[in-house]
């Protein structure tokens, strides 16, 4: 008998992986083909096949009785090489499956980037921004909820809202379901996610400044988190994966790739189908019943405005016939970021070096888990609450920890100018490290989306108007404050943490590390946190600032809804992905419901 050597072994598990990888891949592949011609009408149709369009051609389709088209300007995502792996996020930034948005110049913010204007990355796939975000499976908080519905948006209050949360989720942690704030069962896996060394000095850290080890998606708010991702077996759990892949072998499902919707239809103030281009090929395909906005908070915006849902003066300025005037494009909001770099000196961190040796390669390839498999480094975060804080039960404040140095390619990504990509390089004196980012959770500014022109290919007006209102500085002042703190810990000064730059360029003549100081670098540095909500405002039919009602139909338009995040009144604490599933979740229901 030949002896196997440990080189051989790793081989023969090498190969093992490869070809199951490859089965599975095939076996994607052999789900049935899109369609490639349009019928001339369908029951429902559904423009935007992302994260929440995927949700509802799932559950709409459930009734065999009706049919469902899915509209996705995107292509399809089944075959793409590096999205369903998780730490290859940042890969899509700037290709064909970008939107590739860019803001107007900020007036208060982003100093230190290229004409003051900051990137928007958004997915232009089926799957839409789940097959591009971080993954980290946040819900936003009981409060969240309870002042939407205390606002107008009823039927939309946490315990309206909690049992939608939980009919989408399979949580493979036993613990979290017997908390009763979680199930299995649903089709979106849930996992925990831990694959560098830093989480577990981080959490200690953590506990050293008083912090309690909490579920953020549970009954606490204040403490360090553990973070749930929508990961599983080192694969992302896209919502077209989770939601839409079983659903493409039903009858009454049509999906279409490559396929962009320029227009509504509208009758005598109904909406009776749309207008799609493909291949530079333009048709109209009618809906039966409703036709149903999916295409995310600028995508969406941009279709109303474009069909005249809108502010009637700026339509009538482009020359648009308005259908119904409405403040379709206000209320844009986003969290704003700031990356507090931190230089250790232990070899814990995930780094281009690690990420391409064999061993992580082929832990990844095996057994689906190592860096690789991280939600883009992101294993910790923080909830708590600025001083200014009324209520603490609802913290202001969010750290998250990244498990990485972000280095100069990444600066180049974000958009910083070539000065503050200088800046940047100092970091590449640390080999290990990490970013501590300051988040707003519940920003005070508001922007708006406006049209550039009626033309549907060209790119909308984005002005988030970032940290015009001054509380939004205050709060990511006191994240960096929280940021500073932790370095200062018995666990983080025996890795030998220290802040990873110099004083920033941006800011020159004033002294380091005072709170003017800070201040100036957060109007300079903090970046766009990728979670913008609210240009269709859900709310009370008799509010004057609400796009929806809160059955999500447009205000005064029969047969048309918006389900996306475009809807969400006031940004949830925490990150955006699963509280738009939920969205889908609950209008699917809205939906059945009015057909009966
Ligand atoms: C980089 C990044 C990181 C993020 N990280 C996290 C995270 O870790 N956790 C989290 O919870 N959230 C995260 N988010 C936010 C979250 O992913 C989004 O809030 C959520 O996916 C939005 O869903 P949506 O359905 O509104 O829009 P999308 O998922 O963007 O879907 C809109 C779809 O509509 C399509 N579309 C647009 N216009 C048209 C048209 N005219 N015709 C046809 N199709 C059209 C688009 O191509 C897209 O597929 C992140 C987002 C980004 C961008």
């Amino acid at each position: 008998m030949i002896a196997m050597g440990p080189w051989s072994y790793v081989f023969l598990i090498s190969a093992v992986g490869i070809f199951t990888g490859f089965i599975v891949q095939r076996k994607l592949n052999e789900l049935p083909d899109l369609v490639t011609n349009l019928d001339e009408e369908y029951d429902y149709v559904i423009v935007g096949g992302g994260t929440a369009g995927c949700v509802l051609a799932n559950r709409l389709s459930e009734q065999q009785d009706v049919t469902v088209l899915l509209l996705e300007a995107g292509q399809d995502d089944r075959d793409h090489p590096t999205v369903p792996i998780p730490f290859k996020t940042l890969e899509s930034a700037h290709t064909s499956i970008d939107w590739d948005y860019r803001t107007v110049p900020q007036k208060q913010a982003l100093k230190a980037f290229k004409e003051q204007k900051a990137w928007w990355h958004r997915g232009k796939i089926l799957g839409g921004s789940s097959n591009i975000n971080d993954m980290i499976y946040t819900r936003g908080l009981k409060q969240d909820y309870d002042s939407w519905a205390k606002n107008g948006a009823e039927g939309w209050a946490y315990s309206d809202v909690l049992p939608y949360f939980m009919k989408s989720e399979n949580n493979e942690n036993a613990d979290f379901v017997k908390s009763g704030y979680h199930k299995m069962g649903g089709p979106l896996k849930v996992g925990r996610s831990k694959t560098h060394g830093l989480t577990n000095h981080l959490v200690r850290a953590g506990k050293e400044m008083g912090f309690k080890v909490i579920n953020i998606n549970g009954a606490e708010s204040d403490g360090i988190v553990e973070i749930q991702s929508t990961i599983h077996k080192g694969k992302r759990q896209s919502s077209s994966r989770s939601f839409l892949y079983p659903a493409l072998w039903r009858p009454n499902l049509y999906v279409k790739t490559d396929s962009l919707v320029t227009k509504i239809l509208l009758k005598n103030k109904k909406a009776v189908g749309v207008t799609v281009m493909h291949n530079k090929t333009i048709s109209d395909v009618r809906a039966r019943k409703e036709v149903i906005l999916s295409a995310g908070t600028v995508g969406s915006a941009q279709l109303l405005l474009l069909s005249g849902i809108g502010p009637e003066k700026h339509l009538k300025s482009l020359k648009i016939p308005v259908h119904a005037d409405l403040p379709v494009g206000d209320n844009l909001q986003d969290s704003l970021s700031l990356d507090y770099p931190v230089g250790i000196n232990r070899p814990l961190s995930i780094t281009q070096e690690r990420l391409e040796s064999p061993w992580e390669q082929v832990k990844y390839m095996v057994f689906g888990k190592g860096m690789l498999a991280s939600p883009n480094g992101f294993e910790m975060v923080t909830f708590t609450s600025s001083a200014s804080n009324q209520d603490k039960s609802w913290p202001d404040v969010q750290l998250q920890f990244r498990g990485t140095l972000g280095d100069v390619v990444y600066g180049q990504i974000l958009g910083f100018s070539n000065q503050t990509l200088h800046d940047i390089s100092q970091r590449e004196r640390f080999k290990d490290g990490m970013s501590c980012f300051s988040n707003i959770l519940r920003p005070h500014s508001r922007g708006t989306l406006r049209l550039s022109s009626a033309n549907p290919l060209q790119t909308p007006v984005i002005d988030p108007k970032y940290l015009e209102n001054k509380s939004d500085v205050d709060i990511l002042l006191a994240g960096i404050k929280l940021c500073k703190k932790l370095l200062g810990t018995p666990s983080m000064k025996k890795l030998e943490a220290a802040y990873a730059e110099l004083p920033s360029s941006a800011c020159p003549g004033l002294e380091f590390d005072t709170d003017e100081y800070w201040r100036c670098v957060i109007r300079a540095r903090a970046q766009p946190a990728a979670r913008p909500v609210g240009t269709c405002r859900m709310g009370s039919v008799k509010d004057p600032l609400v796009v929806t009602d809160p059955k999500l139909r447009i205000k005064g338009v029969e047969n048309l809804r918006v389900v996306d995040a475009s809807v969400i009144p006031s940004l949830p604490s925490g990150t955006t992905h699963i509280p738009t599933i939920m969205i889908a979740e609950k209008a699917a229901d809205l939906i059945k419901q009015a057909q009966t």
